[in-house]
């Protein structure tokens, strides 16, 4: 337990004056979560349909924080398309970069699995799939420049043209000195091998500013380099490149933030009765975001993305119930009130 901690702003700061507080890079899509949950996807027959997409839901958490929020993907040109570009406007989302695909390429959709509270899973539908059709020129400098932080989603380099837009997002943002913000994000569909994974994400991950994944993601990304599988070798060798804040997530286990300046923070889940297993990454990563945005203290920071990830998994969605800060903080507050103060502290 450190008895100090540190404020994000010493270790990484953002440029001023710019419109958006963060652009994401990724897909936007639909989940179907089961009405009559508890059982198999065999045997439920009704689904509430939210807005989905890991930086979608990452995206609508940030805009709700308060948050100035662009985003740079790509959707079907039909009913569906225009359902999640509604959403966004809604929330105060910029579309102004979101391109309709015109041939025939479907919005993602996932059906998902909620067993129990700790036993879920998902299925994506992701044939012909629209967000992978982004192209290089709906990325503009002037977009890039206008932000105070890119976030790319590792599933977006996937395949081209998408994969080639994430590139020329990465080479824009390095030029107008814009952090940019690698949530590895994996998901094995649209993918083909795993040299080809290691190839593009660790081409990402050595330009980034601050990372963020699992164990699991952090060894996809890692597989071409012979590291072992140890997150502080992780942490020190993305130091060495780019990076100066390393999250990787152990799921129930808690968090670990690793510093540039050498010092980890890590932090526990606080005790929640969950609903479903997915979801709470995204929320982490919109309370956690939003703190280093605004320069907190790291302790503050991953208190905030660790409650509000808490919030999602007791959530029967993911956007839809991302939560204001005043929500975030009345629940930290309850429960250092009902479990003390160091209920989340390692
Ligand atoms: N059962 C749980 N109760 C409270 N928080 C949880 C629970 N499961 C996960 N979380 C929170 O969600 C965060 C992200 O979960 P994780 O499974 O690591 O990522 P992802 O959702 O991206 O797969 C964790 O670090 C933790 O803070
Ligand atoms: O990311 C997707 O395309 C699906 C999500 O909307 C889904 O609900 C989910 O799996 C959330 O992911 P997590 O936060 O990484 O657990």
């Amino acid at each position: 337990m450190h008895n100090k901690s540190i404020l994000t702003k010493d270790i990484i700061t953002f440029p001023t004056n710019r419109k958006f507080d963060m652009t994401l890079l990724g897909r936007v899509a639909i989940d179907f979560n089961p009405v009559d949950y508890f059982q198999t996807l065999a045997e439920s027959t009704t689904f509430k349909k939210y807005v989905g997409g890991s930086p979608a839901n990452t995206a609508v958490g940030l805009s709700r924080l308060g948050k100035n929020v662009g985003f740079i993907s790509a959707v079907s040109k039909d009913r569906f398309g225009e359902y999640v570009t509604k959403y966004f406007e809604n929330e105060g989302i910029d579309t102004s970069h979101i391109m309709t695909c015109q041939h025939g390429e479907k919005l993602g959709l996932t059906f998902t699995e909620i067993l129990s509270k700790d036993e879920s899973s998902i299925l994506m539908y992701r044939n012909q799939i629209a967000d992978l059709a982004l192209e290089p020129s709906v990325v503009d400098e002037e977009y890039i420049q206008n932000s105070k932080s890119l976030l790319i989603s590792g599933t977006a380099l996937a395949q081209s043209p998408s994969r080639d837009a994430v590139l020329k997002a990465v080479s824009l943002a390095k030029k107008n000195h814009t952090p940019i913000i690698f949530d590895i994000d994996y998901r094995s569909y649209n993918w083909t091998n795993t040299d080809e994974i290691a190839v593009y994400y660790s081409l990402v991950a050595r330009e980034a500013d601050i990372i963020m994944g699992s164990r699991e993601e952090f060894d996809l990304t890692e597989k071409l380099l012979g590291l072992d599988s140890n997150d502080k070798t992780s942490a020190d060798y993305w130091f060495k490149q780019n990076a100066k804040i390393i999250v990787i997530k152990h799921g129930k286990e808690g968090s670990t933030a690793y510093l540039s300046n050498g010092e980890d923070y890590s932090i526990k889940p606080f005790p929640i009765d969950a609903l479903k297993s997915f979801g709470g990454g995204d929320g982490y990563a919109a309370g956690f975001l939003n703190g280093v945005l605004n320069g907190w203290d790291i302790i503050e920071c991953l208190e905030m993305g660790s409650a509000e990830a808490a919030i999602l998994v007791a959530s029967h969605g993911c956007s839809d119930f991302m939560p204001h800060e005043s929500e975030v903080r009345t629940f930290i507050k309850d429960e250092k009130a009902k479990y003390g103060d160091m209920v989340a502290r390692v």
